[in-house]
């Protein structure tokens, strides 16, 4: 393992009266594969949102030991921090290779990345291997699978260096196959970065789950091992209290709302 951590420490993002991250401390050490769990409205999207500068919040965020709360988010982007979110944002009708190459910002204009290249930069190259996209990378985005979107939104993240990712829900809406593609993708990710993903899918964490952070009402109520949380009574608690819960993390149940 490898790669910077990411520590938070009393971050609290209100709005309007109303506090959605209510005190989250948070410690995200190099080269872990973190899933954050909680029920719907638990903070989990507010909490990635403050630290990707989307929402304004107070306390501390420090990434690589750089404190990143109050910077606008193209400084924080720029520290090496990318973001998927819930629904992939790719250029349709640009082709997978011109998607990744836009995201390099290899610094060529519209026309150029339109006409037919010789050579794919090395970063370009090695992310649509790592993606798995390689033997599509003359097809507009527009044709690819949902999950395939997904995996070209991550090689997206992959050819800025991004050395943290924060993925919001990446396996909603896939198939078994692509949930098993995109488990093996973030190990091969975590690899050498740092992974932080929210996730409602129980047995999607149980599978790649380095650790797990459970939040609820805006805080954390545990962290620890897949083992640990679902062995803590709170947890299973705030599982088993909710009308439309999602499965419970220790005991078998119903799938997610
Ligand atoms: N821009 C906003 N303005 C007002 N309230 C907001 C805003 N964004 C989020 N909230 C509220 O903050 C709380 C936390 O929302 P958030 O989306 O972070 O939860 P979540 O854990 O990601 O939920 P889910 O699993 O459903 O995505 C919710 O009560 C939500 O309604």
């Amino acid at each position: 393992m490898s790669g910077a951590g990411l520590t938070v420490r009393d971050l609290r993002v209100t709005f309007d009266g109303f506090r959605a991250v209510d005190g989250v401390d948070l410690d995200v050490p190099p080269g872990d594969l973190r899933f954050l769990i909680g029920p719907n409205g638990a903070g989990k999207t507010t909490l990635v949102d403050a630290v990707t500068g989307l929402v304004r919040a107070t306390g501390s965020v420090r990434f690589a030991g750089e404190e990143l709360l109050g910077r606008p988010v193209h400084r924080i982007a720029r520290r090496g921090i990318g973001r998927t979110f819930q629904t992939a944002t790719v250029f349709e009708q640009l082709t997978v290779l011109q998607n990744l190459d836009i995201a390099a910002g290899a610094g060529r204009g519209p026309l150029t990345l339109l006409r037919r290249r010789r050579g794919v930069p090395e970063a370009v190259a090695h992310a649509l291997e790592t993606i798995g996209l390689a033997g599509l990378r003359d097809r507009p985005a527009g044709v690819l699978a949902h999950g395939q979107k997904q995996w070209l939104e991550i090689g997206m993240l992959l050819v800025q260096d991004v050395r943290l990712l924060l993925l919001d829900e990446p396996v909603a809406g896939m198939s078994h196959d692509e949930r098993e593609a995109t488990g093996e993708l973030l190990r091969r990710v975590g690899e050498d970065r740092t992974v932080v993903v929210i996730e409602h899918d129980m047995d999607f964490m149980r599978s790649y789950a380095r650790s797990v952070s459970v939040l609820h009402a805006g805080k954390v109520l545990k962290q620890g091992t897949v083992a640990e949380v679902q062995a803590d009574a709170r947890v299973q608690e705030v599982y088993l209290g909710r009308a439309a819960a999602p499965e419970p993390v220790a005991v078998p149940v119903a799938e997610e709302a």
